[in-house]
C-alpha cells in the first residue's frame, strides 16, 4: 500500500475535484459521511455523549459534517469550534452553515481553558482539530485541551491524524499531540503511524476510502510503501514438478566465533527452511561438531583457526552469502573480511559484526558489492550512518547512505524499514515477542536463502522481512510474547509460506476490525 506525502494528498484532492467535476466541499462531505458510517455501524444509535472538537480548517470541516449526520440520526452530540485562528477555510464555513440546517444548537466556541466542557470517562471524543495542515506550534491553551482529553480517559477518535502530529516533521512538544485510541485516516495511512517516536499517538488506525481519483492513486509513485501480503505475493516463486535442489541455489553462511556458534546454527537452518536447495556453513574449527550434529542437512567448512574466522577460503560456488552472524571483530577476522570482499562476486547479506567492521573501517565499504543487503539494528545503524535527532533524520540519512553506497538497508525494529535509495518500505508483520536473542540471525538466514533462490536483492529483503515477521506472528500464538525463541520463528516459517495463500488479507483485516469493535 502506498503511503502518500502531504503534498501528494493535497494534489490528489485537486485532481479528483477536477476529473470527477465535484462541487466544492464534496470530498469533505464524503470524509464526514464515511466517519459517520463507521461510528453508526458500531454505535447503533447508542446515546453516549459524543464531543466533537473542530478546528477551523478542513479537518474541522470534516468534524462538522460528521456532527451534522450524527445529529440527523438522533445521536447525543456536542460540537465545539476550537477557535485557534482567524483563517477559517472556505469548506469549513460551508460545513458550518450546513449544521444550522439540522439543529438550533450552535457549535460552542472555545477560546480558553475556562470554556472547556466536562468530559466523562464513558463519553466519546472526536478530535477534528488539526489534520495534515498543521504548520506551526500549538498554543498553550490548546495543549491544555489535549491534556483535558487525556485526563478524561474517554475514547478518543482522531480524524485523519491525531491533532498535533506533523506528517513530515518530528513532534515539538509531546504535550501538544492528541493521544488517540483510533484514527480514521483518509485514503492513505500516514508515515508517522509507523515511526518509533510517533506510532504511540494512535493505538489503532484504519484507512477510509473517500474516492480519490483511481488513476492518480495508481500512477503516483510514493517514497514510502507498506509491505503486507498483497505486496509480497507477486514475489513468491511457485515450484515446478520437475525442479531439483540445484534450482534453488546454494546458500553460504560465514560467521561464528567461540561461544557464538549458535548464531550460525540459526542462520544456516533458516537458509534451508526459506527454500534454498543447499546450505554450507563456514565457521571456526570449534563450530564443526555442533553444526554437524545439530543440523545434518547442512554442510560445514572450517577455518584453520579454532575459535575465530581468520581466512575465508572455500571451494564451493554459492549463489548467495550471508556474512557476519557471531563473527566478532578480531583483527585477523577484519583482515580475512577485507580479503574476502576484494575477491567476492556473489550477492551478499551483511549482518552484525560484518556491519560493525564496515563502520570502523570505512575503506571496506568501497568493497561492498552493489545491491548488497545490510541488516542493522538500532546501534549498528548508528555506527554506520551516524546519530540522528529524529526518525525523519534517521530515514533521510539512511537514504543518503543507501544511495551513496548503492546498498539496501534493512533497519530492524517494530516496523522494520527497508531503505533502497529514496524508497522506504515499511513492513507490517512481526511482534515484540521477536525481540529475542538470535531473531536477527534468523532474518539473515532467510534473506540469504531467498537471495540464493535468485530473487532480486530488494525482493529478497522485502519478502524475507515479511516472512520472518509473519512466522513470528504465528509462533507467538503458540509460545507467547515472553517465551518465544528465535528457533521458534524458523519452525513457523513453513506456516508463514502456507499462510500466503490462505484467505485474502482484506477479508482478514475486516474480521479483525469487527472483533475489536
Ligand atoms: N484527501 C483528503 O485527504 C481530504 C482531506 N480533508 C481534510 O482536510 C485536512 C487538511 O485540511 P487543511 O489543509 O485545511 O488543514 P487542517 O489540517 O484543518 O489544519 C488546520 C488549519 O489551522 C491552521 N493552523 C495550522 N497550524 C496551526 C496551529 N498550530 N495553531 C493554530 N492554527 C493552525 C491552518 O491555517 P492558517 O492559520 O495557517 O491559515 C490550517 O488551515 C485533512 O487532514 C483532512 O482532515 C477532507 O476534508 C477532504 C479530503
Ligand atoms: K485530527
Amino acid at each position: 500500500m502506498k503511503v502518500f506525502s502531504k503534498e501528494q494528498i493535497y494534489e490528489g484532492d485537486k485532481v479528483t475535484e477536477e476529473r470527477q467535476k465535484l462541487p466544492p466541499s464534496e470530498l469533505m462531505e464524503r470524509a464526514g459521511l464515511q466517519i459517520f458510517n463507521w461510528m453508526h455501524m458500531r454505535m447503533q444509535g447508542a446515546q453516549v455523549p459524543i464531543h466533537i472538537f473542530c478546528g477551523i480548517g478542513n479537518n474541522g470541516g470534516d468534524g462538522l459534517v460528521l456532527a451534522r449526520h450524527l445529529i440527523t440520526h438522533g445521536y447525543n452530540v456536542e460540537t465545539y469550534v476550537v477557535n485557534c485562528g482567524n483563517s477559517r477555510s472556505k469548506d469549513f464555513l460551508t460545513s458550518y452553515d450546513k449544521v444550522k440546517e439540522v439543529t438550533k444548537k450552535w457549535p460552542q466556541l472555545l477560546k480558553c481553558e475556562s470554556d472547556f466542557p466536562e468530559i466523562h470517562k464513558d463519553d466519546i471524543i472526536v478530535d477534528a482539530i488539526f489534520g495534515i495542515g498543521l504548520n506551526r506550534s500549538i498554543e498553550d491553551w490548546i495543549k491544555a485541551l489535549f491534556h483535558h482529553f487525556k485526563a478524561s480517559e474517554a475514547f478518543t477518535l482522531s480524524v485523519d491524524i491525531p491533532s498535533g502530529l506533523y506528517t513530515d516533521k518530528p513532534v515539538e512538544d509531546v504535550n501538544g499531540v492528541v493521544k488517540a485510541n483510533y484514527t480514521l485516516s483518509f485514503q492513505s495511512p500516514k508515515l508517522v503511524f509507523f515511526l518509533p517516536e510517533t506510532a504511540d499517538y494512535t493505538i489503532q488506525w484504519e484507512v477510509i476510502d473517500i474516492g480519490i481519483d483511481r488513476e492518480y492513486l495508481m500512477t503516483t509513485d510514493t517514497e514510502v510503501e507498506l509491505i503486507s501480503k498483497n505486496e509480497v505475493l507477486p514475489i513468491y516463486k511457485p515450484r515446478t514438478k520437475f525442479s531439483h535442489k540445484g534450482d534453488f541455489g546454494h546458500g553460504l553462511i560465514i560467521g561464528g566465533s567461540y561461544g557464538k556458534i549458535g548464531a550460525v546454527q540459526l542462520a544456516t537452518r533458516s537458509v534451508l527452511v526459506s527454500g534454498a536447495g543447499m546450505v554450507t556453513a563456514y565457521v571456526p574449527e570449534c563450530g564443526y561438531l555442533p553444526l554437524q550434529t545439530s543440523l545434518p542437512e547442512a554442510m560445514v567448512m572450517t577455518d584453520i583457526d579454532e575459535k575465530k574466522i581468520t581466512d575465508i577460503n572455500f571451494d564451493i560456488t554459492p549463489s548467495a552469502i550471508g556474512i557476519g552472524v557471531g563473527i566478532g571483530t578480531d583483527t585477523s577476522t577484519i583482515q580475512a573480511y577485507e580479503a574476502f570482499l576484494k575477491s567476492n562476486k556473489v550477492p551478499l547479506v551483511i549482518d552484525a559484526d560484518a556491519i560493525n567492521m564496515l563502520s570502523e573501517n570505512k575503506k571496506l565499504l568501497k568493497l561492498v558489492p552493489e545491491n548488497s543487503i545490510l541488516t542493522p539494528h538500532h546501534r549498528e545503524l548508528e555506527r554506520l550512518i551516524g546519530t540522528w535527532s529524529s526518525d525523519f533524520e534517521k530515514l533521510e540519512k539512511a537514504s543518503t547512505f543507501s544511495s551513496k553506497h548503492k546498498v539496501i538497508l534493512v533497519i530492524k525494529g517494530a516496523h522494520t524499514i527497508t531503505v533502497y535509495g529514496q524508497k522506504k518500505f515499511i513492513n507490517v508483520t512481526g511482534n515484540s515477542g521477536m525481540s529475542t536473542a538470535g531473531s536477527g540471525d534468523v532474518l539473515t538466514g532467510i534473506i540469504t536463502g531467498l537471495l540464493s533462490q535468485k530473487h532480486l536483492p530488494i525482493e529478497a529483503a522485502l519478502f524475507g522481512v515479511y516472512l520472518h515477521g509473519r512466522a513470528g506472528d504465528l509462533a507467538v500464538e503458540e509460545f507467547g510474547y515472553q517465551s518465544l525463541l528465535a528457533g521458534n520463528i524458523i519452525d513457523y516459517l513453513g506456516e508463514a509460506y502456507i499462510d500466503l495463500f490462505k484467505q485474502p488479507e482484506q477479508a482478514q483485516e475486516e474480521v479483525k476490525t469487527e472483533d475489536k469493535a
